[in-house]
């Protein structure tokens, strides 16, 4: 029998009708996430990221929606149900949240109740999904906390969210996020907010919490040190297409559309020194505003390698490099490279 991805994403397309015009935060994306690896999702701000994420929970804001599309789930030994269908508000779908698929986000406060100490939080949580005693429950919860190094957590029971200081908040949520040890964990740049040591502090216990829970994990980031550290696969995207996927080390060593070249050109270099005021090398040119979206390749407007007729007209299709790295450029495209050589010859 062949094992399926745990989230398999097809064409999945998330749109805002506005009085404005339509907006396609998400417009036809391709993933998959696989159990014990994780999945980095990177790209500029305003590229889709976290309505891609959303959309995995049925967690879009209206007047965002999830227009079309497959979003395929399977937890292991059960059948494939595919998210996209589930009304937001429905059972089924209510039943996955939290149990089988977990969200962290950049802000612990939008996720923890302000007015509820920890103790009763991670509590109830544990009691929604499992049919387990009060003692029980909060025994579970006490592991949780000491699993993501809360120093004398039984005593954290107690406290309050604001009584925690900002890397001790994101430890709670995540302790939170995975008391009912989901199959998938999203992270939505969950360490975007803290500072340089807390954030490495926090990548490494979630990598380690993975790792010992064996669950997949899709992570959004715009940093791609952060991808270095700690990502399998690698999706790049932009203005709400994936423009590359692969592994990290096809990424990292051969990566090939023009936009991830400049991605990665953007990364300081370590030991490089810089003449001073000189400004760090950033990608040319500004993302177009989501209303006035360019047509034939979303990149063209700011690639260097952009070839007027093509690259600002047609819709690049999804080369497939290897099995596990795949492009979506006209210049990586044998058959369009040999057209336009014979006709400039
Ligand atoms: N409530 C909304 N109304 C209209 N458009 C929205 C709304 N929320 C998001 N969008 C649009 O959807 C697109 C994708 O936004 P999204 O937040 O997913 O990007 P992102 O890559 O996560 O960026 P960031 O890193 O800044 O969070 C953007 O063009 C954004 O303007």
């Amino acid at each position: 029998m062949t094992q399926h991805p745990l989230l398999t994403i097809r064409d999945l397309k998330v749109q805002f009708k506005l009085r404005e015009g339509l907006i396609r935060a998400v417009d036809g994306v391709d993933i998959e996430a696989h159990s014990g690896k994780t999945l980095c999702i990177v790209g500029e701000s305003g590229s889709g990221k976290s309505m891609l994420a959303r959309s995995i929970l049925q967690i879009v804001a209206p007047p965002g929606r999830v227009t079309d599309g497959q979003i395929l789930f399977t937890r292991p030994g059960n059948e494939t149900v595919d998210i996209a269908k589930l009304d937001p508000k429905g059972k089924p779908i209510r039943a996955i949240r939290g149990r089988d698929i977990a969200m962290i986000f950049q802000e612990p406060m939008n996720s923890l109740s302000p007015i509820h100490s920890v103790g009763d939080q991670l509590v109830e949580k544990v009691l929604l999904h499992h049919r387990i005693g009060q003692k029980a429950a909060i025994e579970r919860a006490v592991n949780a906390l000491d699993k993501v190094g809360i120093p004398n957590p039984r005593a954290r029971l107690n406290n309050y969210p604001f009584e925690l200081s900002g890397g001790m908040r994101q430890r709670v949520m995540i302790a939170m996020a995975l008391a009912c040890e989901p199959a998938l964990l999203i992270a939505d740049e969950p360490t975007t907010a803290l500072d340089v040591t807390t954030q490495a502090n926090i990548l490494e216990l979630i990598a380690d919490l993975q790792k010992e829970l064996g669950m997949g994990m899709v992570f959004i980031t715009h940093d791609l040190g952060v991808v270095a550290e700690i990502a399998d696969e690698v999706a790049v995207v932009y203005l709400g297409r994936v423009v590359e996927r692969g592994s990290v080390d096809e990424i990292f060593y051969n990566p090939q559309h023009p936009y991830t070249l400049a991605l990665l050109s953007s990364i300081p270099k370590l030991g490089a020194r810089r003449a001073r005021g000189q400004r760090l090398h950033a990608i040319e040119g500004m993302v177009p505003h989501p209303l006035n979206r360019p047509s034939g390749c979303p990149f063209n407007t700011r690639c260097g390698e952009a070839r007027a007729g093509i690259c600002d007209r047609v819709d690049p299709t999804t080369l497939e490099l290897t099995p596990s790295h795949f492009v979506a450029c006209h210049m990586r495209d044998p058959a369009v490279t040999r057209t336009l050589a014979e006709v400039t010859a």
